[in-house]
């Protein structure tokens, strides 16, 4: 089985490296001082499961690659309507893609039933240029529940979980699931085949929509932000929100927000993948993660009060973050503290 991991950063080189282990033909896409150091090294995977290193190929030109049997793609969300010149190179005739994201994926609607089928969220799809770069027959969903980090270029540091669970937009069990699900096992990753997988992207999402804008906002962990009281009140007005709009859309995540707000402190001092971009100065993923949702709400008629307001303030942030000039003077700032950290 030939695999392109499109992305190879924290999530992307960390699958990579374990279905390299599981005996797949691994490519890893990675760019500057990463990539030099997955050529030279490999990537060395830090874990409480077991350090291990894996040796896959790796590049930055997809042409080198050519069609393989499944594209993994691990950019961040907002990368995802400009990756149509990476990903042509890599797609044969029955190339599936495999969205490793965080929130509303571009697909959501497509192969359902009723007056939704095939809506397009306008916030993670602008225009259908997603789905341009990347035709939704070929998505295969994924939610993550492994928590990654880049320690240092070539070394992935392990934080817990190891569980991607995939699924058809269609809700058929395709062999193309069960076979990457198989690959996914080989390497010693949980990789579950769901009939429905919004169920899981929703019950995923009531952590991320809280927890990684709170999180940058506010320069905390998830464990201080549920141990603050009036914070894990708002934390838990969020996921109220957000269990009403899935609600309306017809699911019903199996999970009350006390035992997600648990998990959440039990995750301890863990900074999200939002923290981390913002410290390096990075525009946030938040699209994806809770602008949609304030667009589905809007859609269903559902009032999201508090959801609305953490999105206007974190947008309000992303756009300074976007503006290039703060952006390099945070990434300065933040390199002129890391020696001051190491010692
Ligand atoms: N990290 C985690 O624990 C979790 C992450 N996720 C989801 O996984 C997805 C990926 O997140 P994460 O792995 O944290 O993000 P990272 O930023 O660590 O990984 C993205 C990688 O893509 C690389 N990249 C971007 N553009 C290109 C390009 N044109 N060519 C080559 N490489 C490129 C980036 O390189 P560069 O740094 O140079 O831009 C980076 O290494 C997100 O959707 C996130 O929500 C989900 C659950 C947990
Ligand atoms: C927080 C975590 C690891 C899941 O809880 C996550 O999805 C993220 O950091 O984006």
């Amino acid at each position: 089985m030939r695999i392109a991991i499109l992305g190879a950063g924290a999530i992307g080189a960390y699958a990579g490296a374990a279905l390299h282990r599981g005996g797949a033909d691994v490519h890893l896409i990675a760019r500057g001082p990463h990539l030099e150091a997955l050529r030279a090294d490999g990537v060395r995977v830090l874990s409480d499961r077991g350090d291990f290193t894996a040796r896959p190929n790796a590049t930055n030109d997809p042409r080198e690659i050519g069609p393989v049997d499944f594209v993994f793609l691990g950019l961040k969300a907002q990368h995802y309507a400009a990756c149509g010149p990476m990903l042509r190179p890599l797609m044969g005739p029955h190339t599936a893609v495999v969205a490793a994201q965080n929130g509303i994926p571009w697909w959501y609607f497509h192969g359902l039933a009723g007056p939704l089928a095939d809506h397009r969220v306008h916030t993670v799809d602008p225009g259908g240029s997603v789905s341009r770069a990347i035709p939704v027959e070929r998505a295969i969903g994924c939610v993550v529940y492994a928590a990654t980090e880049i320690e240092a270029p070539g070394v992935i540091r392990h934080l817990e979980g190891t569980r991607f669970s995939i699924g058809e937009p269609d809700r058929t069990i395709s062999r193309r699931c069960t076979d990457l699900s198989e690959a996914m096992v080989a390497g010693g990753l949980k990789c579950p085949v769901e009939r429905d997988l919004r169920e899981d992207i929703w019950v995923k999402l009531m952590g991320n929509i809280t927890f990684n804008p709170l999180s940058a906002l506010t320069r905390s962990t998830m464990a201080q932000i549920c141990r603050d009281r009036s914070s894990r009140e708002l934390a838990r007005s969020m996921m109220n929100e957000t269990l009403d709009v899935a609600a309306r859309l017809g699911v019903d995540p199996t999970i009350s927000v006390e035992r997600r707000l648990a998990g959440a402190e039990r995750a301890g001092d863990h900074r999200t993948s939002t923290l981390h971009d913002v410290e390096r100065g990075r525009p946030m993923e938040l699209d994806v993660i809770l602008t949609a949702v304030v667009e589905l709400a809007d859609m269903v008629g559902a009032a999201v009060p508090t959801l609305r307001t953490v999105d206007s303030v974190a947008r309000l942030l992303n756009a300074r973050l976007t503006d290039g000039s703060v952006a390099e003077r945070m990434t300065a700032a933040a390199a002129a503290a890391a020696p001051a950290r190491a010692a």
